[in-house]
């Protein structure tokens, strides 16, 4: 099964800085950290909304919608975490599912060629994603993190070198604990971003921490 309509060269890009975010992992109001992490550069932006307090129903859509409206403004895709029929009714650019979701496989065909994103924690996972029609995988958690409770043990750099070594090439985002500080070396083991949660929701200048990690990423990968 192919991937969407979006080249794999633009996909990298795309994953440089990638913003994971729900109104839980907010201290304010989340258009505006939408807003500011956009303004700092984000190159793509996840709508998470789960855990305890998250949204749901009408106010659930009503932010997605909002959030939608600030991507679109900024010409950068907005991803739907999880919710295959949010994702449809507002015509997002794509979905994010894991493993434990709604299969790779099931949400290529239902939504043709927008972005699918696929969690991958082994080889054999990665090339079952690709498989499905997956634009990219997210690998994790590479650090521990304090934004996702279910996460599985902390894999380090190592999963997304031996990815790479045993010749996966789709594009990879790394997640899970990452900050400025880490990025280069998940970029150096073979990530072509960064996708974070914690990193730019809770910092106090949210717009300099999202610069910050594309520097560092952009950096790191050489560019
Ligand atoms: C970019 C990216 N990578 C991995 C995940 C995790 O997805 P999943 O394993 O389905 O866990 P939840 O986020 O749904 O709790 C992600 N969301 N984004
Ligand atoms: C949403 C998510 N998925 C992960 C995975 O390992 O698949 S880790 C994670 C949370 C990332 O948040 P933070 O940047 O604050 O650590
Ligand atoms: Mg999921």
């Amino acid at each position: 099964m192919s991937g969407s309509s979006i080249s794999p060269e633009q996909m990298r890009r795309y994953l440089r800085m990638y913003l994971v975010i729900g109104s839980v992992n907010c201290r304010e109001k989340p258009l505006r950290v939408v807003e500011e992490a956009l303004s700092g550069g984000a190159t793509m932006i996840q709508f998470r909304e789960k855990g305890p307090g998250a949204l749901t129903g009408e106010a659930k859509l009503a932010l997605a919608l909002e959030l939608q409206a600030a991507c679109r403004r900024a010409g950068v895709p907005f991803i739907v975490n999880d919710d295959v029929e949010l994702a449809a009714r507002i015509g997002a650019d794509g979905l994010h599912v894991g493993q434990d979701d709604e299969s790779a496989g099931a949400v290529r065909a239902r939504i043709g060629n927008r972005i699918l994103g696929v969690s991958a924690h082994t080889v054999k996972e990665a090339r079952t994603a690709l498989v499905h029609g997956a634009d990219y995988i997210g690998v994790g958690p590479v650090y521990p993190t304090i934004s996702k409770d279910d996460a599985r043990p902390v894999q380090g750099t190592g999963m997304i070198q031996d990815m790479r070594a045993q010749g996966i090439q789709l594009p990879i985002v790394g997640i899970g604990g990452i900050n400025a500080e880490r990025a280069a070396e998940v970029v150096r083991a073979g990530a072509d971003g960064v996708a974070v949660i914690s990193a730019v929701t809770q910092a106090a200048n949210v717009r300099e921490a999202a610069r910050n990690l594309l520097e560092q990423v952009a950096r790191a990968a050489g560019r």
